[in-house]
């Protein structure tokens, strides 16, 4: 069972602490929300190992990602962050922002396109595939955004803000693919979002992220 948790996990950002415990099974959506500056990128960034913990131990599959003795750098935890703006870059087409993560691992040209294009027609936008992403709409963006972190075969799922500057038909059809890529990986997913409705529709358990505080 891939499982993702946090256990007794502190995190410091000069003045600010907070200490998060939760599991996320595979297949699960957890929403973590709370107000701005609650922590909840920072948490998403510790699984994704872009920020250390101070103390506490953080599992995927019950490998070890973060621990007393442990810390693997982001390429090696198998997590895979869509972050909250600016993830694409302008100038690629679509199928080669895609194909990024896959080309930076090592994985010859012909073949990246090719798993990339099956990635986009996962999430629908296969007919974007030659539109260099400046010129997708935001529903678009964040779909391509979804594929190329799923490219990289992760074995968990950390969304930040994915129905931010969306209008409302967008957010229900994103939340739409994000539950059928979760069900399709069978990944666990960590989710934040500001978005009450689609936290409500699409999330199997909510998390507050408050007084310093995530547990679940
Ligand atoms: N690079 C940094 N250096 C120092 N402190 C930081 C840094 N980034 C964030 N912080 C602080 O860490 C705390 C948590 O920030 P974080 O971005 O995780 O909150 P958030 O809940 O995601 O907020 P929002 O909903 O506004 O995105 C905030 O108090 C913030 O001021």
């Amino acid at each position: 069972m891939s499982d993702l948790t946090l256990a007794g996990v502190r995190l410091e950002r000069g003045g600010f602490t907070l200490e998060a415990s939760l599991a996320v099974a595979p297949g699960e959506i957890v929403a973590l929300v709370g107000a701005n500056g609650a922590g909840k990128t920072s948490l998403l960034h510790a699984v994704a190992g872009l920020l250390a913990p101070a103390a506490g131990e953080i599992t995927l599959g019950g490998m070890v990602l973060d621990g007393a003795a442990t810390r693997l750098p982001p390429e090696r935890r198998g997590v895979g962050l869509v972050p909250q703006q600016h993830v694409l870059f302008g100038h690629l087409s679509a199928l080669e922002n895609a194909a990024f993560a896959l080309r930076a691992r090592g994985v010859r040209r012909a073949q990246a396109r090719r798993e990339a294009l099956a990635e986009l027609t996962r999430l629908g936008v296969a007919d974007r595939a030659g539109v260099r992403a400046r010129d997708l709409s935001g529903g678009q963006a964040q779909r391509v955004a979804l594929a190329r972190a799923v490219c990289a075969r992760p074995r968990a799922l950390l969304l930040d803000e994915p129905f931010a500057a969306l209008d409302a038909g967008s957010r229900g059809e994103i939340a739409e693919a994000v539950r059928r890529l979760v069900d399709d990986l069978a990944v666990p997913c960590l989710l934040v979002s500001h978005d009450a409705g689609e936290v409500a529709r699409l999330a199997d358990a909510v998390v507050p992220v408050a007084g310093g505080r995530a547990r679940r």
